[in-house]
């Protein structure tokens, strides 16, 4: 059993400094911080010691947006708690936030406890759950707060996806008022739903049946208008909110203007927003059916409203939405009919090393490439400084990061259990080498080292939101 570990001659980046420091781990958390060749760190022992010499020492990416074995279209989610958190340590992520469901019919208990046995003894990584809300009743409201006392402090809810998830505005209302007083936070898929239901028909009714279709029919002023109800729900809930997966400019600017009121309101957007269009959707041969998800790819015009959003914290945070289904037997079940293409794309193993491309590309700064994927999540959703920092007392997960190391994504190289990558054949400069979740090597020098059963269930306390 290694209890002490140091990392030596790393560059260390966290959201706030980027200090040339080695590091000491104890008993999986962070010990210590000194400069190189002090006499501080040179009088350290330990019985393992890496060397990071030319590298960057930065925290365990926060994935806050996972559905590892999702039920959707007459589906499941591709990658298992097994499979999903073993990419995402790959990736250098070490603690996913993932979706328990909610269904129709059922109790909210119901759906979190079977979501702690998928879990149960198969993360590789930490992990901590939402909850979706698709049964919004007295009973439920309830439970709600019940659940904020065990650790499960937000809650997704859905204006998207009548008869699934979907909430109508007095259900997400009610949600909200309870949220007010409980303390959770609401979690909101904002796009109208029910208008985006009858374009689908009328679609589908003249033969327009491709993948693109799904793009056309979930129309930006659908994400934008119901990005608005959801704020003005909030303000009348006087509740925080946090909407997940924002891909529009229009839906940005709403965001922005909230928070220009001084209103509790956030914004995530996901790596396929700032890297993929509406180009991949209309892929020939049905390949645009591997793009798509909900809300879905826009024109590439949207992204620079994004990179602008994650420079002003207008948008505060990048998850994956990571929701894998294989292109093979999956999403051809809407061959002939995009609106049955299971909804979603894989990225939890890509994200760390996207966002480091973009830090190279110039949109964003090194430490905000760390706010964004590590120490913002972990704040917004109750982890913080356990998770999501490198600093004495913080959990001791660790990535080794080459920022000069050159790699192709493909899906011949991930990890993620699904047969194509979103992002085939990218470029992307600075690769992850080592990785310690909570002072245990996961990954060491590109090696997996880790094992299922290691990640443990991570209760959160209640969101400790950012201004
Ligand atoms: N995003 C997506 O297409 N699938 C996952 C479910 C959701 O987040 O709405
Ligand atoms: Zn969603
Ligand atoms: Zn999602």
């Amino acid at each position: 059993m290694v209890n002490r570990t140091v990392v030596r001659g790393g560059l260390v980046i966290t959201a706030s400094d980027e200090i040339h420091a080695d590091v000491l781990i104890e008993d999986g958390r962070i010990a210590a911080l000194a400069t190189h060749g002090g006499d501080a760190a040179a009088a350290w022992t330990a019985d393992r010691t890496i060397d990071a010499t030319g590298k960057y020492v930065v925290p365990g990416g926060v994935d806050a947006h996972t559905h590892m074995e999702l039920p959707f279209g007459g589906t499941f989610a591709s990658d298992t708690f097994e499979t999903g958190t073993r990419a995402a340590a790959w990736g250098g992520t070490t603690t996913i936030i993932d979706f328990a469901v909610q269904s129709v019919g059922h109790a909210v208990r119901e759906g979190l406890d079977a979501w702690y046995a998928k879990a149960d003894g198969k993360c590789a990584i930490d992990y901590a759950f939402h909850m979706i809300l698709s049964d919004v009743n007295e009973h439920s409201l309830k439970e709600m707060d019940l659940l904020v006392g065990e650790g499960i402090t937000s809650f997704k809810l859905f204006m998207a996806y009548p008869g699934v998830f979907y909430s109508d505005d007095g259900r997400i209302l009610r949600a909200m008022q309870r949220s007010a007083v409980n303390g959770g936070l609401i979690m909101m898929h904002a796009e109208n739903g029910i208008a985006i239901d009858v374009l689908v028909e009328q679609a589908l009714a003249e033969g327009r049946t491709d993948p693109r279709y799904h793009g056309e029919v979930r129309k930006v002023l659908l994400e934008a208008e119901a990005t608005h109800r959801a704020i003005q729900l909030a303000r009348v809930a006087d509740a925080p909110l946090y909407v997940v997966h924002v891909s529009a400019e229009e839906a940005v600017a709403e965001i922005a203007a909230a928070r220009d009121k001084g209103l509790n309101v956030f914004g995530e957007t996901c790596p396929q927003y700032l890297f993929l269009s509406t180009d991949n959707l209309a892929e020939p041969d049905f390949e645009g059916a591997k793009y798509v998800c909900s809300t879905p790819l826009r024109p590439r015009e949207h992204q620079a409203a994004l990179w602008r959003g994650l420079r002003t914290n207008d948008l505060q945070v990048v998850s994956t939405d990571h929701c894998p289904f294989c292109f093979t037997g999956q999403k051809e079940l809407g061959r002939g009919d995009f609106s049955k293409i299971p909804n979603g794309l894989p990225g939890v193993e890509n994200r760390m090393d996207l966002l480091h491309q973009a830090v190279v590309d110039g949109h964003i700064s090194r430490r905000r490439w760390i706010e964004i994927a590590c120490a913002a999540p972990a704040r917004m959703f109750g982890l913080y400084p356990k998770k999501g920092t490198i600093a004495p007392g913080a959990d001791a997960d660790v990535v080794i990061y080459d920022p000069h190391a050159e790699q192709i994504i493909s899906a011949q190289t991930h990890h993620m259990n699904v047969d194509y990558s979103a992002y085939e054949g990218k470029r992307v400069t600075g690769q992850v080498e080592t990785v310690l979740s909570r002072g245990e090597l996961v990954i060491d020098n590109r090696q997996f080292t880790g094992r299922a059963g290691h990640g443990s269930y991570t209760p959160r306390s209640t969101c400790q939101n950012l201004n």
